[in-house]
């Protein structure tokens, strides 16, 4: 084994209240300036520590990375032997499960990895790998040892109950888990409400409810009381379903959960109705959101195409990222335009939306505008007294750009100089999209999400979030999906496609597209390090 390294060193976390070094030497906390850390040999690689990008005035917790031939590079997960490195193992009991034991090659080979990238040239580094999900061989828990518990975080999204639903099922029918708890309403439940016992009887019917049967909070993140609460209840497997925002959270139960020495694994359930999670394909209950939106899209069309001049518009959910709007729009074909907060556009003058509405009513007779709801805001801010107001977790609130945007469109239609009579109706069915029980696909993609979490902590996994890399679930560490937000690239083909079904203009300035170019480069190219890695929207 190597030896640690000499200052500047970052400090140590696994040492206890005494000071002594309870864990093993290869977790540290980074709050050092340097970008890695070399550490000891694991495996015949090298393994290194490396900072994450700042989030706030914290430094975050990142991967264990190992390097391979031809540029392979492995963002490890977190393994309750970094810190408890004599833990026993037991056999998987999925190896006398009547139903599984039949499937050749069940379990995953140990060195499984999955590409972060899959296009790549003839001499393209091979570049960043997720270590692949699903069961392994040894386990960590006995069956009758684990003590589960599962909380939900954040907004509403549909397939939120199939996953609390799949994972009880899942602990129990597959590692005869019994003991299940639900923490009642988000990360505040842990110390401030009461837990529910869930059984496979008690969930069974539940996917077929919009919501959560846990109930959600924003804010009340208490890392102190929330892991108090897990030590004391006796809880070693911790199953948290949430955004962004609850990852981090996660993020930080994970390190106090390993700086405290316990034997508790962490594992973290992507959920965004935005889809803005990085690293991941898709983040479930997105699709059942995009094809609920053709319902209110349908309307706006069918009122517009109704009257003379009609222009329906729809308000989507979509705070940073344009997904739900784009994806709606693609698949709807009536929209004639349709806003995200990646493309900036501009109401008045040549090239403006005004213009480009006032033609479009001449040539159809009738519009349809998706707008989603944080598009535009530096222009709403601008016209309106910003509030500069936060939600409990600190998001920023938005203004409702679907009433300015229809005001602003009345006013300019209204006025002396034009003239012109239109009809505009404004539909907001931003709550009624993420408010119901996820659809068919969503209902199989959350199941897969549970058993890949549930086989992640029995394998001794933690401090990961689950989720498909180009089709493949791994695991991937909680800062790799923190540290930024997936976007719409507006210089990617997905939304070429956009422009050329609804032949909006782009209302992009030549100076734009390059800016927009250069800050996603290099596409295909290597990638000049792990923090740059281009976030795409998936374009074929
Ligand atoms: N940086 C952070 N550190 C610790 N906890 C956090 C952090 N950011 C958010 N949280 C907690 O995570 C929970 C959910 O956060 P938030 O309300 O931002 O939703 P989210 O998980 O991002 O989901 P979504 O935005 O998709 O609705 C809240 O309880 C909040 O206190
Ligand atoms: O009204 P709430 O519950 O704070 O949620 C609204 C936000 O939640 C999201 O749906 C993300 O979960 C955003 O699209 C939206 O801005
Ligand atoms: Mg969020």
């Amino acid at each position: 084994m190597e030896s640690l390294p000499n200052p500047p060193v970052p400090q140590k976390i696994g040492a206890d209240s005494n000071g002594s070094a309870a864990n093993s030497n290869r977790l540290f906390d980074l709050r050092s300036s340097l970008s890695s850390v070399k550490l000891p040999v694991r495996n015949g690689a090298e393994v290194k520590l490396r900072l994450g990008k700042k989030m706030g005035s914290e430094a975050r917790l990142c991967p264990k990375i190992e390097y391979g031939d031809g540029g392979y590079v492995l963002e490890d997960v977190p393994h309750l032997t970094d810190y408890l490195p004599d833990l026993p193992t037991y056999p998987n009991p999925l190896q006398d499960n009547t139903a599984y034991s039949v499937v050749k090659q069940y379990f995953v080979n140990l060195d499984d990895t999955v590409a972060q990238k899959i296009v790549v040239h003839k001499n393209s580094p091979r570049e960043t790998h997720f270590r692949r999900a699903g069961p392994r061989q040894k386990v960590y828990f006995e069956s009758d040892e684990v003590h589960a518990c599962i909380v939900t975080c954040g907004g509403l999204c549909p397939g939120l109950n199939t996953v609390i639903r799949e994972i009880v099922c899942g602990l129990s029918d597959m590692y005869g888990v019994t003991k299940i708890l639900g923490i009642e309403g988000g990360y505040r439940g842990f110390y401030a409400r009461n837990t529910i016992s869930l059984t496979t009887k008690s969930v069974n019917d539940i996917h077929k409810r919009g919501g959560t049967i846990l109930g959600t909070s924003r804010g009340g993140h208490d890392t102190i009381k929330i892991v108090d609460s897990i030590q004391d209840r006796g809880i070693n497997q911790v199953y948290i379903i949430g955004g962004d925002g609850t990852q981090k959270g996660a993020s930080a139960i994970f390190e106090e959960i390993q700086r405290r020495g316990l034997k508790v694994a962490i594992a973290g359930i992507p959920k965004t109705i935005d889809n803005d999670i990085a690293v991941i394909d898709k983040s479930f209950g997105f699709d059942t959101a995009v094809e609920e939106a053709q319902r209110a899209i349908n309307a706006a069309h069918v009122e517009a195409d109704s009257v003379e001049n009609g222009i329906g518009v729809v308000k989507l959910m979509g705070r940073y990222s344009g997904f739900i709007a784009m994806y709606a729009t693609l698949a709807s074909r009536d929209v004639d335009c349709c806003l995200i907060p990646e493309s900036p556009f501009y109401l008045e003058g040549k090239g403006g939306l005004l213009e480009f509405i006032e033609k479009r009513l001449k040539e159809n007779g009738h519009m349809v505008i998706v707008v989603a709801e944080g598009a535009g805001q530096d222009l709403l801010v601008k016209s309106m007294q910003s509030m500069d107001h936060e939600d409990a977790s600190g998001n920023k609130l938005l203004l409702d750009v679907g009433l300015w945007l229809s005001q602003k469109i009345k006013d300019h239609f209204s006025s002396n100089k034009k003239k012109m009579s239109i009809n505009l109706k404004y539909i907001d069915p931003t709550y009624m999209i993420r408010a119901v029980p996820s659809n068919a696909s969503d209902n199989v993609y959350c199941t897969l999400l549970a058993h890949s979490a549930i086989h992640g902590a029995m394998a001794g996994y933690t401090g990961f979030t689950i989720g498909p890399v180009n089709g493949r679930h791994a695991y991937i560490p909680f800062c790799r999906v923190t540290e930024t937000c997936k976007k719409v690239v507006i210089t990617d083909r997905m939304w070429a496609r956009l422009l050329s079904s609804t032949n909006q203009p782009s209302f992009l300035s030549h100076e734009h597209i390059e800016d927009a170019n250069k800050e996603d480069e290099p596409s295909t190219e290597s990638l000049p390090n792990d923090h740059d890695v281009r976030i795409s929207d998936g374009s074929i």
